[in-house]
């Protein structure tokens, strides 16, 4: 498969108020052209960082990119002039937030908003943008006529089909969601879900989706990276990934989901906090939560070392 994006050795610090965030730190990621890949880790881990670095959009004078790049195509994102960046957001990489109502804008219809990204990035006249934007919003389920209505006219699942109608406007190559079922309850969920897997299908866009929710990623990716203390801990195919979980920390988010069949014992959590990165352990990072922990984790930094067929993991003493 064709490379699209190439994360390399990726490092992102926060600097505000005299303290240092070191949110992401040595991250490698290669997404190929079709590829649905998830990025899972808990809240903290340095997953919208990411996201965020991928789309040059970290926070001006607090968020930087202290080492690595990003390359889209062979070509550096990190460096891109503002102007040119602004010609790949929407274009050719566009993002789906967890709550479409701080990503849409409340003073104008969605029909406009739909239509803002076809003017500007295929060139459409009004006429045409217009009769792509009814294409759009009816592909995702909803009524063409409501195109003039506004954003607060709509339910949270329906809102977040028109972020998704917004995100495809331009058949961007790279779609990155960033938690974007987190806000509506499960049916609603299940059903954007739908949606997105369609439509990613249809259109063969990448798909980079960032959750914490294991059963997105399940439905969705054919690829998994599990993000803990800004780095990937373990990547490979979903099947992989999941059945034989190598790295510790991915042992206890899939025991920490729950079962219907067998014994319900109760419920097993990933004891301790998540890495703080404003102070993040030596060694490996999760070792202070670790039960497998030996003293080489508390000082080595463990490689990401290939386990299996399409499988890496980053562990001293991982499970056999
Ligand atoms: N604007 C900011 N200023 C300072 N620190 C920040 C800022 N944004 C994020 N951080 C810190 O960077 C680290 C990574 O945050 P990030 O939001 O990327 O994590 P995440 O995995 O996406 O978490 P969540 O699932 O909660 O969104 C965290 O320690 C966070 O506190």
């Amino acid at each position: 498969m064709e490379e699209l994006l190439k994360i390399e050795d990726l490092h992102v610090e926060y600097r505000s108020g005299g303290t240092v965030a070191k949110a992401v730190n040595g991250l490698n990621l290669t997404i190929h052209k079709g590829e649905a890949i998830g990025l899972v880790g808990e809240s903290g881990a340095g997953k919208t960082t990411t996201a965020l670095s991928i789309l040059n959009l970290l926070p001006e004078h607090v968020g930087y990119v202290t080492g690595g790049d990003v390359k889209l195509g062979g070509e550096s994102l990190i460096k891109m002039k503002d102007k040119k960046m602004q010609t790949i957001r929407g274009k050719r990489i566009a993002m789906v937030f967890q709550n479409p109502l701080s990503s849409l804008n409340p003073v104008f219809t969605v029909g406009h908003q739909i239509e803002v990204p076809l003017l500007k990035h295929k060139k459409l006249n009004k006429k045409q943008a217009h009769e792509e934007a009814a294409r759009l919003i009816r592909q995702v389920g909803i009524a063409e006529y409501r195109l003039n209505d506004y954003p607060h006219q709509f339910s949270g699942g329906m809102r977040q089909r028109v972020g998704i109608a917004a995100a495809l406007a331009c058949s961007p190559e790279l779609l990155i969601c960033d938690e974007p079922t987190t806000a509506l309850d499960v049916t609603i969920q299940a059903q954007i879900l739908e949606l997105m897997k369609n439509l990613q299908k249809q259109y063969s866009t990448s798909l980079l989706m960032i959750t914490h929710n294991l059963g997105i990623i399940a439905e969705l990716c054919q690829k998994v990276a599990i993000m803990y203390g800004g780095e990937i801990v373990e990547y490979g195919s979903v099947k992989e990934v999941f059945q034989h979980p190598k790295h510790w920390y991915m042992v206890g988010l899939l025991n920490a989901i729950p079962k219907l069949e067998g014994d319900r014992e109760r419920l097993e959590s990933i004891p301790g906090a998540v890495a703080n990165a404003q102070n993040l352990p030596g060694g490996c990072k999760f070792h202070p939560r670790c039960t497998h922990c030996t003293e080489k984790c508390k000082c080595e930094q463990p490689p990401l070392v290939k386990v299996g067929e399409d499988h890496y993991a980053a562990c001293w003493n991982m499970e056999v």
